[in-house]
């Protein structure tokens, strides 16, 4: 089996689940979070480093890896793993939200979608058969269904025939697979932000047989109220044998909210992105270390936290090589921000042993959206 779920055990105090997830490069404890390595990297960090925090599995993306080297170019090095030197988890996205997201002049047909490379606007074309072929090259651990995701917001009849698409692309994803032992395929739902079509799309998606779902559509935008209520209309008609993926998320409290809700994997450039422009999560909260108030600041960023960032330096000298656009500034302060979230999904875990999430999850609101930036 390429992937395989283990469900340890339910908390008592809200749907949280702790449970693992067997691929053929290790086992991953969920709840997880994954960090993204859009174009077989995850920015500014070596695999050693990521080792080093702890994290088990990272994101790719078809749609970067098929227009930029290209997956023939991947599959001859070996596969992503060897291509990147990571001997862990990988999971790739299946490129049609990256379309959406990145690309202009694109067409949606039964076929797939047609578009325009957003890096040399050569006309291209990718089917759920092409993703998976892809995908199938690039050898990830998970892959994902081709699906689409609506934009935000968008009208009900749009919804519906999108996520009707989605179900038949899935069946034709499923056909494709040419490596089912090795790659598990995950089926992404959708349904929007309405409440019976989120529900038709989860019986839908779950009518296939598969060894994880995704739950799809979200992180686009829309509220965060929405985003929950979406989550707790679609988690109880996933199978509770099977892991539950949030793609595109996020934030500390999204993070946490969605393990409240039953979900166990999320993905997010949150914590890299906003790294590489000088913001940090601390346990005291956001922390802007490019502002000037810390510019003889010789204090660590995280007074609470012992990673390497942490140990060696100070705000003011990072703050000094963020102003300066020093590269070794953007990689100190995403060290950090994923360290950050590793060990706050750490927590999680705990907090889900001990039946006590609910708990975790006020006293660690307090400390981080209780204070200022
Ligand atoms: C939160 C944050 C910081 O993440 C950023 C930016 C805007 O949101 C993000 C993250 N949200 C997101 N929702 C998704 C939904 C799907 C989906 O329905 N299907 C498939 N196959 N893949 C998906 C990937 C997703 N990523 O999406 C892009 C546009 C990639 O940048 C990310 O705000
Ligand atoms: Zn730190």
């Amino acid at each position: 089996m390429a992937v395989h779920y283990e469900l340890i055990k339910t908390c008592k105090q809200t749907g949280a689940r702790l449970g693992r997830i067997h691929t053929l490069h290790g086992t991953i404890e969920t709840p997880v979070f994954m960090p993204v390595g859009t174009l077989a990297t995850v920015k500014t960090m070596s695999p050693e480093e990521l080792k080093e925090i702890g994290s088990r599995i990272i994101l790719a993306n078809t749609y970067h890896l098929f227009l930029r080297p290209g997956h023939d170019v991947v599959e001859e090095a070996g596969g992503l793993h060897r291509f990147m030197n990571w001997d862990r988890a990988i999971l790739t996205d299946s490129g049609g939200f990256q379309v959406f997201s990145l690309s202009d002049l694109r067409k949606i047909t039964e076929e797939g979608v047609s578009f325009r490379s957003h890096l040399s606007g050569e006309p291209l074309f990718i089917s759920p058969e092409k993703s998976i072929e892809i995908q199938n090259s690039l050898g990830a651990d998970i892959i994902m269904a081709f699906d689409e995701c609506p934009p935000y917001p968008a009208d009900r009849d749009y919804v519906r025939s999108s996520m009707d698409r989605t179900y038949r692309w899935l069946q034709r994803c499923v056909e494709a697979h040419r490596r089912p032992e090795e790659q598990g395929l995950f089926g992404i739902v959708q349904g929007g932000m309405y409440r019976d079509l989120r529900e038709e799309s989860a019986r839908q998606i779950t009518s296939v047989d598969l060894p994880g779902y995704a739950i799809g559509g979200l992180s686009v935008g829309e509220p965060k109220e929405l985003m929950y209520e979406a989550l707790e209309h679609t988690t109880p008609l996933l199978p509770k044998e099977k892991p539950r993926y949030l793609m595109g998320v996020g934030s500390p409290d999204a993070l946490v909210e969605g393990v409240m809700r039953g979900v166990d994997m999320f993905d997010c450039v949150l914590p890299t992105r906003i790294a590489r422009n000088g913001t940090t999560m601390t346990s005291q909260g956001r922390l802007v270390v490019r502002n000037a108030r810390y510019a003889r600041d010789f204090s660590p960023l995280d007074p609470e936290c012992d990673c390497y960032t942490c140990r060696n330096y100070s705000r003011a000298y990072l703050r000094h090589l963020i102003k300066a656009d020093e590269t070794f500034g953007l990689r100190l302060t995403t060290y950090h921000n994923l360290y950050f979230l590793l060990r706050l999904m750490e927590g999680v875990r705990e907090a889900i042993r001990q039946d006590r999430l609910r708990d975790y999850r006020n006293a660690f609101f307090e400390k981080y959206y209780g204070s200022v930036e």
